[in-house]
């Protein structure tokens, strides 16, 4: 797992450190692995013209030394000036080295049309105006070199973080910086993982500065493809269906057949032992005739409770469901039992009137909401507002309902009390679209009834998920039915990565 601390945790790991080495050692050391990548993104550090855009504090300072370097070695080095400060040490050496400097502080129009006109030519940008030491938007003037930087033809590496997103948490306020590459140092910053931080991070470079030893545990964690392959439950070779799990679904509905049979797929393709389906009589014959190896019971309208399966392993419940009254007296009855639970979709806004049912729980409960069904959670929460805090709210939503929650998005986020929360790495844009929450919920619910528990089913559901949805069509648009045969691939591809 990559693991991402917040910007306390750094500033008291950085203290204990710098305690033990010389002045200037860690930054030196950052700046080296900076230069490092600066020169691998170049055709030729000789003669390339490279823009550093500097701030008042260290990452600026940061950026001046790595300069300093491909100084050094023949680039045409060019500081722009943007903070109320300057590393002083740094412009010294950048100075000393042939660098030039030219500050964008004042009101001279002149410095701003020339700075504009580097950023324009240059090969190279170096975003240093600000790291983990940033507060809110981004001011002026470095707003509009953020801006500039993004017009510009150059690529852009990001010191530390880019400038403008919040280390902590990913949001963004106002301008930020936009990244192809962001060199991060001696941990990750959890900012960089989430939506609308990661998307503006581009590729992230980790440069160790020996930091690792004063971390204590991490604020977020990513996994990677051998993280999952440890985690995914293997069957043993005298494994029989029981023991590969048996899974309630109770998803569809006369109306919503397609949720149905979409849950019941991603199960199966997720590895599922055995499903055993419950629902209305015509979701039910969607449901055999699509996978025939369903074992498939119709529910009496009268006393749904009466046909429910036992002998289950683990239930998902709530995807096209509705939410009727028959549909709270199932969701009681499910949540009633000692058996790992998935709540998703109707089941989630049932949950939302009566949040009692998970709260009252001591079984595993894993929630899978996305923004609006969130907001209903998280009473008076409004979907823009979790959409931007996608971290703080789903750990709040899984401190207030005690379980593990699953926050659907643009950075899908797993959160659970007491551990890190974990953002999934392979989401993409190909996964918003209908039914493909149905198959999220039973793949996961797979995963429950295979063993796991509800935070690593959530972590390694959606990271194939997000797989599986890149590898359908080679990256083409998919619809929900395509991810359905595709995840046996994205297994396949996670477990040769192991
Ligand atoms: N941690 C480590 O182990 C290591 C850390 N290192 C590096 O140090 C970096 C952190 O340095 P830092 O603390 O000096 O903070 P940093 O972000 O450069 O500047 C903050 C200043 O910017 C300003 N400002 C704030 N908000 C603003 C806004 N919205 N818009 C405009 N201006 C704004 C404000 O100053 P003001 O201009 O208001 O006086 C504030 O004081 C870190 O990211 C990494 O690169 C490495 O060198 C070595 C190892
Ligand atoms: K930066």
């Amino acid at each position: 797992m990559r693991q991402a601390h917040t910007v306390d945790t750094v500033r008291a790991a950085e203290n204990r450190l710098m305690a033990r080495l010389p002045d200037g050692a860690l930054m030196r050391r950052a700046a080296g692995a900076l230069a490092t990548v600066c020169s691998r993104m170049l055709p030729r550090v000789y003669g390339a013209r490279v823009v550093l855009l500097v701030g008042s504090g260290d990452n600026g300072g940061d950026a001046l030394y790595a300069g300093t370097n491909l100084a050094r070695r023949g680039a045409s080095v060019r500081a722009v000036l943007a903070g109320s400060r300057v590393h002083e040490a740094g412009l010294a050496a950048l100075r000393g080295a042939g660098g030039r400097a030219l500050s964008v502080r004042g009101e001279e129009e002149q410095a701003r049309a020339d700075a504009e006109a580097e950023i324009a030519a240059a090969d190279l940008i170096v975003d240093g105006l600000l790291g983990i030491g940033g507060r809110g938007g981004l001011r002026a003037p470095h707003s509009a070199l953020a801006a500039c930087a993004e017009g510009a033809s150059a690529p852009v590496v990001a010191v530390d973080l880019p400038s403008g997103i919040d280390a902590d948490t990913g949001a963004v306020e106002g301008a930020a910086v936009r990244a192809d590459v962001t060199v991060t140092f001696g941990t990750h910053k959890p900012g960089l993982f989430v939506d609308p931080g990661a998307e503006r991070a581009g590729v992230v470079e980790f440069a160790d500065i020996g930091l690792g030893p004063e971390l204590p545990f991490a604020r977020l964690e990513v996994p990677q493809a051998a993280d999952i392959a440890a985690l995914l439950p293997s069957p043993g070779r005298e494994a029989d269906k029981y023991r590969r799990g048996v899974l309630g679904v109770a998803a569809g509905s006369q109306r919503y057949r397609g949720a149905a049979v979409l849950t019941v797929g991603g199960a199966l393709r997720g590895g599922v032992g055995m499903v055993r389906y419950a629902g209305h009589a015509d979701a039910v014959t969607e449901v055999l005739h699509h996978w025939p190896e369903t074992v498939a019971s119709e529910l009496d309208p009268v006393d749904p409770l009466a046909a429910l399966p036992g002998r289950v392993a683990a239930w998902v419940i709530g995807p096209g469901r509705g939410l009727h009254p028959m549909s709270v007296l199932e969701l009681e009855a499910v949540l009633d039992t000692a058996l790992p639970v998935l709540v998703d979709a109707d089941a989630l806004t049932l949950v939302a009137r009566s949040p009692d049912l998970v709260r009252a729980r001591t079984a595993p409960t894993l929630l899978t909401p996305h923004a609006g069904e969130m907001s209903r959670l998280l009473r008076g929460t409004d979907r823009a507002a979790i959409e931007a805090g996608r971290l703080e709210h789903a750990t709040r939503a899984a401190e207030e309902y005690g379980c593990t929650v699953l926050l659907k998005g643009s950075t899908t986020v797993v959160a659970e009390p007491g551990r890190p929360a974990v953002a999934n790495p392979t989401g993409t844009s190909l996964l918003a679209t209908a039914g493909s929450g149905d198959v999220l919920a039973g793949l996961t619910g797979a995963l429950l009834s295979g063993g796991l528990a509800p935070r690593e089913a959530a972590v390694c559901g959606a990271y194939l998920h997000g797989l599986a949805a890149r590898l359908a069509h080679d990256g083409a648009p998919i619809s929900a039915s395509d991810l359905v045969p595709a995840i046996p691939e994205a297994i396949g591809t996670v477990l040769a990565a192991g």
